[in-house]
């Protein structure tokens, strides 16, 4: 076995194929959600172990901390997957907006990445922790602002667990754009989005389990992001 790995989100898209992946590759899986869906139970039949936590709650973060300090004295690795795409509301919802995208994005990460500190640099071979971030991060965005700063901040942490868990733990962030569309796109939409990066594509989700991967396998890179946006930033 090639060690466990902590995955946030699996309950769907980017962060299910990751699980589903990754275990199938030789890691076991522990997959956190908040929705029960039927999905699931094709993970768990794999043997990903699943944990229900919804970051909105402390005492379920907590809960999940205790859990897996106890499932997984040594931790190969964690990648911070969960998010929600919020965009911004009117100004009477402002502060709750910030909140909500800082809880799921920054202080959630944050607190499970101090707290798995000794399990991760108790691992045998070298661990690491994957932010997956996005290329608004960089860029900004004009509808989606406190999603967009609590990724940058979520992409800045990258910088300062990669100086404090060197060299027994890599810390880097996956910056992509435009990797799976939602069941909500319209066509229209979609055209737009495909027109904003050099590509002119959806990316889909091999980009990303190969770029997780390529990361993993890597025993040098660290406090660096890899951006899978196809070009965004030349257009
Ligand atoms: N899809 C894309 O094109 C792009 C994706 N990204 C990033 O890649 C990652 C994966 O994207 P994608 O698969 O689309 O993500 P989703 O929008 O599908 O969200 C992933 C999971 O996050 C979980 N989640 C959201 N809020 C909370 C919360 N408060 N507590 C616990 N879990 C929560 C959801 O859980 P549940 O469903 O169980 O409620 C959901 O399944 C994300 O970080 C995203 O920001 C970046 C750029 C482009
Ligand atoms: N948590 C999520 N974050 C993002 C999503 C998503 O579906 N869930 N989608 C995007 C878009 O693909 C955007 O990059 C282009 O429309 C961004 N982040």
């Amino acid at each position: 076995m090639k060690g466990t790995l902590l995955i946030t989100g699996v309950g769907q898209r980017i962060g299910w194929h990751l699980a589903g992946h990754l275990q199938a590759q030789g890691y076991q899986i522990i997959g956190t959600y908040r929705t029960r869906r039927d999905s699931l139970k094709r993970l768990e039949d794999q043997g990903v172990i699943l944990i229900r936590c919804d970051f909105n709650q402390a005492e379920q973060v907590d809960a999940l901390i205790a859990d897996v300090q106890q499932r997984a004295p040594m931790l190969r690795g964690i990648i911070h997957n969960a998010s929600d795409w919020l965009p911004d509301g009117s100004a009477d919802q402002a502060v709750s907006r910030l909140h909500a995208m800082m809880q799921v994005h920054v202080a959630v990460p944050y607190q499970l990445n101090l707290a798995f500190e000794e399990q991760l640099l108790a691992s045998d071979t070298t661990a690491d922790i994957i932010h997956i971030t996005d290329y608004v991060a960089e860029k900004g965005s004009r509808k989606h602002i406190a999603y967009a700063a609590s990724k940058a901040a979520l992409a800045n942490m990258t910088l300062s667990f990669a100086q404090r868990l060197a060299p027994r733990v890599k810390v880097n962030s996956i910056a992509p754009a435009l990797i799976l569309f939602n069941d909500q796109d319209t066509e229209e939409y979609k055209v737009k989005a495909r027109a904003k990066s050099l590509m002119n594509k959806e990316a889909g989700v091999a980009e990303m389990l190969q770029s997780v991967e390529y990361i993993l396998n890597s025993g040098y890179i660290t406090g660096r992001t890899l951006a899978v946006d196809g070009g965004r930033h030349l257009v």
